[in-house]
């Protein structure tokens, strides 16, 4: 397709700008407004693009305010067929196309007028969950796209606006191919569209770019929304570095939620055959991510009873040989059960972590390790639960660890020690049962049987551990 240079002013954008100067300086003798197919008056500019430009318009017939893109005539054959494609896309998270025509030197797109931040804009400042959710939904929109044999080409956070319901609709699909009028089509760096920064290798190489490639330029959006970074940031626009660094493993990982880096990561993978099959499979990876980080109701009352334990814990007096209440030792435990509770309340993996270390080190120090080895082990079935198997496996041995201290110091109830020990043993079985991986299992089930091994729970763990050998 013939594209006129960007920057050419079209005959209809030309009338705009000359009948709002003519309404200025009050010129009634002059056209003082332009409309599209006798209708669809233009009010406003919105904002140009390398393809168009789009007019905020009042459509007379309908009395309501749309969008109106206007871009150079191109191929009017290609440009009807891909009108009406898009047309026939009635999907929620897709722009809804109201009308299309060609005039002059221009063809025209009316689209249903969206009138929130862009996905770009709207992110900033909201928590990862937040943010994959209205990816979801712009997902959703190219996964349609896909379904009906339409490419997007030029995905970008910039290219998602939201409606009047805050959900995230998919525009700009000026630059959507059908995927047969892409076959065969092999071009030249010269000949790469769309935008730089979120561009598929294949782009750049300017090949073919299909469902994949809409799949990559989707990751680096979700990737830069999360981390605040793009993936493969670089100064400049030099093809040939941009096209190295896209071969690296993507940057700023750290600031990914830990369930999300596989699942981008397989989406930016260089060749197109190794990113996820479909954009469905992709949707429905990230979909599991948000699922699994639902902690379960259980943990607010969880969180609740830690409370109320630790409340009742100091209202006891202090055992024979604990540190006396308002001891340094004492004070930091608490604080710890305080950050434990805020942690978990939060679905803060990494802060349960910490707030585990610190309780330890302080709990010991104030002999109240049966206690906290409790608190350690109701946080680690919680982290399992929602797959934060590391956090889950650190959990476990500060369990352990804990257990045995106190079982030698004698100062906590058996019993209370002695549930830790078999919850241990009983997480080891299903870790092992499919949801984690093979040597985290082994790992926290041997850490289970030696617990267990104090506790005279010798028999059951022996037994799982058994079971584990032989699923091994
Ligand atoms: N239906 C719409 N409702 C509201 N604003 C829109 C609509 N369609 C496009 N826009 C906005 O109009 C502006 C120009 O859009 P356009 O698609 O032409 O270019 P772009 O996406 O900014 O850049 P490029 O085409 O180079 O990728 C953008 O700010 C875009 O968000």
């Amino acid at each position: 397709m013939e594209d006129s240079p960007p920057d050419a002013i079209l005959s209809i954008e030309d009338a705009f700008y000359e009948a709002r100067m003519f309404k200025a300086f009050g010129a009634d003798q002059y056209p003082q407004s332009v409309r599209i197919a006798d209708r669809f008056e233009l009010l406003d500019r919105i904002g140009k693009g390398s393809y168009g430009t789009v007019f905020l318009a009042q459509d007379h017939q309908l009395g309501r305010k749309v969008a109106v893109k206007v871009m150079p005539l191109g191929d009017l054959q290609v440009a009807e067929r891909e009108g009406k494609l898009l047309a026939e896309l009635n999907h929620p998270h897709v722009v809804r196309i109201h009308d299309y025509g060609a005039k002059d030197d221009y063809r025209y797109l009316v689209l249903e007028l969206l009138e929130g931040p862009t996905l770009g804009e709207w992110c900033q400042g909201k928590s990862p969950r937040a943010i994959v959710q209205r990816y979801l939904e712009a997902g959703e929109g190219l996964e349609a796209a896909h379904r009906q044999g339409l490419v997007h080409r030029d995905f970008k956070p910039g290219n998602v606006r939201l409606d009047g319901e805050g959900r995230a609709v998919v525009l700009d699909f000026g630059l959507a191919r059908h995927l047969d009028s892409l076959h065969g089509e092999v071009g030249s760096p010269e000949q790469v569209y769309g935008t730089y920064a979120y561009l598929p290798p294949e782009a750049l190489r300017g090949q073919r770019v299909g469902e994949q490639g809409d799949q990559f330029s989707f990751c680096v959006s979700l990737w830069e929304a999360l981390s605040g970074r793009n993936p493969f940031a670089l100064e400049g626009r030099e093809l040939e570095t941009r096209f190295r660094a896209i071969q690296e493993p993507p940057q700023g990982a750290t600031r990914i939620p830990r369930r999300l880096r596989p699942v981008l990561r397989r989406g930016l993978a260089p060749l197109p055959g190794d990113r996820w099959p479909t954009m469905t499979l992709l949707l429905e990876a990230l979909r599991e991510t948000q699922e699994s980080r639902r902690w379960p109701w259980g943990v607010g009352i969880l969180g609740l009873s830690l409370i109320l334990g630790w409340a009742g814990f100091h209202s006891l007096q202090n055992p024979p040989g604990q540190l006396p209440r308002g001891s340094d030792a004492f004070s930091k435990t608490d604080e710890a059960v305080l950050a434990l509770n805020t942690a978990l309340s939060q679905q803060d993996a990494d802060a349960v972590t910490r707030a585990l270390r610190a309780g330890s080190v302080s709990a010991r120090a104030a002999r109240l390790e049966g206690y906290f080895a409790r608190l350690a082990a109701q946080s680690a079935v919680q982290l399992e639960a929602t797959g934060e198997y590391e956090s889950a496996v650190y959990a476990w041995s500060i369990t352990i660890s804990l257990s045995r201290s106190a079982r030698a110091a004698d100062t906590a109830p058996v019993a209370a020690v002695a549930d830790a020990a078999a919850s241990a043993s009983t997480a080891a079985t299903s870790l092992a049962a499919g949801a984690g991986s093979a040597s985290i299992a082994a790992e926290t089930s041997a850490s289970a049987a030696a617990a267990a091994v104090d506790f005279t729970l010798l028999e059951t763990s022996q037994a799982n551990l058994a079971r584990l050998t032989n699923r091994l």
